[in-house]
């Protein structure tokens, strides 16, 4: 890594060259595809906003997270999670499992450094990754000139806040579940739950654990699912037997344990799409909520469900049923969505909502050295896969360019030694 330096501008500017890829991102999809290169001895820079890896599990998720599909689903490549960890790691474990990964690979991300734009460079065939970085009180801007370019800034890199008429205006406390940590807080007070995919139902139940009164809105319809059936993940057996049998078969036969398990959850007021799980899950990405306990709480009355919002006013919310509920706080449980249409400056290999174009398997892979790692919406296995592929098929390069530059050296040696 070669570093120029300028003072040039109000804010000093620095020119580095990376002899390798670029990586954004220091999340799971970043330290996979990092570690992947290690294996084959690929130097690369991880360049990471935030000041740790792994932001999103450490600072942007709630105290009582576990992976919800087991373990085996979701341990990058070549580090299997430890033996005494449980079926369905807490939050804590994962997180120490990805720290134990980044040490054993030895990444060492660079923190605090924001990337604001990356253009491919059409004249010197190379990417130009420009970061605003911040130590202390001191902003610098700095440009990364690479040949190839890793996109693992991840799916649920932004929070999806809708615009629903009063919401501003509401007088009681309004977050996102990305910064929602306990219910604790929340002891005696009615909450709206907006959303109903895996947060807000989790969500749901961790405020009715605290003696919080919650509602949750289900605008929509949406497949609920046991996390077990008969002491074996439910994702698992729709894995298994996604093997042999045609994917509507699979839907049918999950339908039918989730009826047995949960009993029919049209009655509690979530409707269930005329698509099967799977079937949603593929399609769309859309992904079916694995319940933990949440339905228990909507059948005894603990958590209410609502439809849609129509309008916030002072202190209530307006549904579009008529009914007005009083509520002190709102959590928004309503999604992410990808920032890379903020700062990459292409549009042939990523879509207007900053997902690959090409659908998987194949959207890994752009043109002129650009890759997107984690961006599948098949969670972390999904990961795993693209971390292998990027770092194969930037190794064969990166091995023929080695190759050819020492022949190179060599003829060079070979004419100078004739004299
Ligand atoms: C609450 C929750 C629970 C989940 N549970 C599971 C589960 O149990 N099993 C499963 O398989 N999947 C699960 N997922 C899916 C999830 O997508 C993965 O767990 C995983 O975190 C994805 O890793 P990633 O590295 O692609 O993205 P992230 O973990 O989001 O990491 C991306 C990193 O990029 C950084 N970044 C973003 N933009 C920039 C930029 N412009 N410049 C520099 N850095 C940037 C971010 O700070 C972040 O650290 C869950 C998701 C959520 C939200
Ligand atoms: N390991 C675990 O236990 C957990 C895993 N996760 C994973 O994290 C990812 C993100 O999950 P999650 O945060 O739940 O986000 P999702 O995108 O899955 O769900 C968002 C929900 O919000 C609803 N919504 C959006 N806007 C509105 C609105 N204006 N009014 C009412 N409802 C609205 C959506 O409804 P609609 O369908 O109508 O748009 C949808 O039900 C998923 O992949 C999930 O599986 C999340 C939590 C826990
Ligand atoms: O937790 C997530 O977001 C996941 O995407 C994990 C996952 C991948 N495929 C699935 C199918 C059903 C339920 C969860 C998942």
């Amino acid at each position: 890594m070669f570093n120029f330096s300028s003072n040039d501008d109000f804010f000093p500017r620095r020119c580095v060259w990376v002899h390798g890829p670029v990586i954004v991102g220091a999340g799971p999809s970043g330290l996979a595809v990092g570690a992947c290169l290690k294996e084959q001895g690929i130097p690369f820079v991880v360049l990471e906003k935030a000041n740790c890896i792994a932001s999103l599990w450490q600072n942007r998720t709630y105290d009582r997270l576990k992976l919800h599909i087991p373990k085996k689903f979701c341990q990058l490549p070549m580090l299997p999670f430890p033996q005494d960890f449980p079926e369905y790691p807490t939050k804590k474990q994962f997180i120490d499992y990805l720290e134990s990964y980044a040490n054993r690979f030895d990444i060492n991300p660079q923190f605090n450094e924001w990337v604001k734009s990356a253009k491919y460079d059409e004249a010197c065939r190379l990417w130009r990754v420009k970061t605003v970085s911040t130590t202390g009180s001191t902003t610098s801007e700095v440009e990364y000139i690479c040949q190839w370019l890793v996109v693992a800034t991840g799916e649920n890199a932004e929070c999806v806040v809708p615009e629903i008429d009063g919401l501003k205006e509401f007088p009681g406390e309004v977050l996102h579940v990305s910064d929602y940590k306990s219910g604790e807080k929340f002891a005696g007070k009615q909450v709206l739950v907006v959303g109903c995919g895996n947060s807000g139902m989790e969500v749901s139940l961790d405020l009715c654990n605290h003696n919080a009164k919650p509602s949750i809105v289900v605008r929509n319809s949406i497949h609920v699912l046991p996390r077990e059936f008969c002491g074996k993940s439910t994702f698992e057996l729709a894995m298994m037997m996604m093997k042999w049998l045609p994917l509507w078969l699979v839907d049918k036969i999950l339908l039918i344990q989730a009826w047995l398990m949960l009993g029919n959850t049209e009655n509690y007021g979530l409707k269930r799409p005329s698509v099967g799980p799977m079937e949603l899950k593929n399609d769309k990405g859309k992904t079916p909520v694995l319940d933990v306990g949440a339905l228990q709480k909507i059948r005894s009355g603990d958590i209410k469900v609502v439809p849609g919002i129509k309008r916030f006013l002072k202190g209530m919310v307006e549904l579009v049923n008529g009914e007005k509920l009083e509520i002190d706080s709102v959590v928004l449980a309503t999604g992410y969505c990808s920032n890379v249409p903020y700062w990459l400056q292409e549009t042939d290999f990523l879509s207007q909502n900053g997902f690959p174009k090409a659908p998987f398997p194949n959207g890994w892979k752009g043109k002129s050295g650009l890759y997107a790692a984690g961006f599948t919406k098949k969670g972390l296995s999904g990961t795993s896969t693209d971390a292998i592929k990027i770092a194969e098929d930037i190794g064969k390069v990166f091995a023929e360019d080695l190759k050819q530059k020492k022949q190179k050296v060599s003829c060079h040696r070979r004419c100078i030694s004739q004299f």
